[in-house]
C-alpha cells in the first residue's frame, strides 16, 4: 500500500477571477487529506472514506456507474462524493497504461467537504500520487499537480483553474494565471478560519458566475476587477505589508459578495472578524457556505467568531510549506 497526503488551501485573493484567465494567490494551510491506495488481485475499485459529512460510507464496484451496488446515501450524495476519486484514479490508470488495475482506497480528511478548504484538490493530489507510486511510478510534482487539475475540470464540468490543485501539491503560498503556475515568497500570515457547517458545489457556483459575466459586461468588469485587486495584493505579501493585505481582502470579499458566491452566514463571520479588529476578512474558495479567512495577530477574531451565530468552527491555520507528502 502506498499513502501520501495534501494539504488544503485559502485563498487569499483571486477564486472564481481565476477560472478567466486572471491571477490568483491561494495558500497551503496544515490540514490534510491522507489516501492510502493498495492495488487488488481484480479490477474492482474499491473506496472507503472516513470523514465525509456522509459519515463515512464504503462501496465496491467495477468502473461503470450502473455496476454500482446500493448503499444507504442517495445517488446523488454518493455520486458528487466519489466523482473525485474516479477522475484520479482514471488519472492513474493512464500514467500506467494499466486499465484493468483495481485498488482498495482509503481516505482520511482533515478538511471539511464543500467548504472552500479545497478538499477536492487534495483527495485528488493524494489519490493520483499514492496510486501512480503503488503501481511504481513517483511523478515529478509539476505532472502531478497537472494531473490533479484534469481531475479537477472534468468534475467541475470543464470549468476549473490549475489554482487549488498547484497549491495542495507544492505547498506555500503560489500564484497561479493560466497555466502559469509560480511559488511565492509569503510571510508567516495570521491567518484565521471561520466555518459556518455548510457547503457549497464548486461546479455550479463556479456556471453561476460565468452566467453573470456573460450577461453583463459589468460582472465582466467586476471579475477584471478582481484580478486588479489580486496583482496590488502580491505586492502587498512580498512587503509582508499586512494591513493592505487585509484592506485588499474586504475589496475582494465585497466583488465576490456582489458576483453571488457569497451568503449570510459567509458574511455575518466577514463582519464579526473585521468588528474585532482583524485586518481583512474574506470568504475562501468557491463560498456558497463553508469558510471565511481572516488575518488577525491578536485573538480577537477568533473569540468573535466563536460568538457568531452561523460560526460552527474557529481556528488559527498554519502554512503548510510542505505540499503532497509521501507517507508510506
Ligand atoms: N474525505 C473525502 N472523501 C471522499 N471524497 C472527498 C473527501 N473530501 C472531499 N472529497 C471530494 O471533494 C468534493 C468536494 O469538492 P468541492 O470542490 O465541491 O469542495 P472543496 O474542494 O472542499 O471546496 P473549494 O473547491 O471551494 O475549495 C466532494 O464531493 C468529494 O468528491
Ligand atoms: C472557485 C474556484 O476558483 C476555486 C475553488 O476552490 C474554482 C477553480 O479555481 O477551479
Ligand atoms: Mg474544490
Amino acid at each position: 500500500m502506498a499513502v501520501s497526503s495534501a494539504p488544503g488551501k485559502v485563498y487569499l485573493f483571486g477564486e472564481h477571477a481565476v477560472v478567466y484567465g486572471e491571477p490568483a494567490v491561494p495558500c497551503a494551510i496544515e490540514v490534510r487529506a491522507r489516501v492510502g491506495v493498495e492495488q487488488r488481485s481484480d479490477n474492482k475499485l474499491r473506496i472507503h472514506s472516513e470523514d465525509l459529512s456522509l459519515d463515512g460510507f464504503t462501496v465496491e464496484y467495477a468502473g461503470s456507474a450502473d455496476e454500482r451496488p446500493d448503499v444507504d446515501v442517495s445517488e446523488s450524495l454518493l455520486t458528487a462524493a466519489m466523482g473525485y476519486v474516479d477522475g484520479a484514479i482514471e488519472q492513474v490508470r493512464d500514467v500506467t497504461g494499466d486499465d484493468d488495475v483495481g485498488f482498495d482506497v482509503t481516505i482520511e480528511s482533515d478538511i471539511p467537504l464543500g467548504a472552500g478548504l479545497g478538499s477536492s484538490a487534495a483527495v485528488a493530489v493524494a489519490a493520483i500520487d499514492a496510486g501512480t507510486r503503488e503501481l511504481g511510478t513517483t511523478l515529478e510534482i509539476d505532472e502531478l499537480a497537472e494531473r490533479a487539475y484534469q481531475t479537477e475540470y472534468d468534475v467541475q464540468g470543464g470549468q476549473a483553474s490549475r489554482a487549488d490543485t498547484f497549491c495542495s501539491a507544492t505547498g506555500g503560498a503560489v500564484r497561479v494565471e493560466g497555466d502559469d503556475c509560480r511559488s511565492l515568497e509569503a510571510p508567516d500570515l495570521p491567518i484565521v478560519i471561520g466555518f459556518d457547517g455548510g457547503a457549497g458545489d464548486t461546479g455550479e457556483l463556479v456556471a453561476g458566475v460565468r452566467g453573470l459575466r456573460e450577461e453583463y459586461e459589468f460582472a465582466a468588469d467586476t471579475v477584471e476587477s478582481i484580478g486588479d485587486i489580486v496583482r496590488n495584493g502580491e505586492q502587498a505579501l512580498a512587503e509582508g505589508n499586512i494591513e493592505e493585505l487585509g484592506r485588499l481582502m474586504n475589496f475582494n470579499h465585497g466583488l465576490l459578495s456582489a458576483l453571488g458566491v457569497s451568503s449570510r452566514s459567509l458574511d455575518s463571520m466577514v463582519w464579526a472578524a473585521r468588528d474585532a479588529g482583524a485586518n481583512g476578512a474574506k470568504l475562501t474558495g468557491a463560498g456558497g457556505g463553508g469558510c471565511i479567512v481572516a488575518l488577525d495577530e491578536s485573538d480577537e477574531a477568533e473569540t468573535a467568531l466563536s460568538y457568531t451565530p452561523g460560526c460552527k468552527d474557529t481556528f488559527r491555520a498554519e502554512l503548510a510549506d510542505t505540499g503532497v507528502r509521501r507517507v508510506e
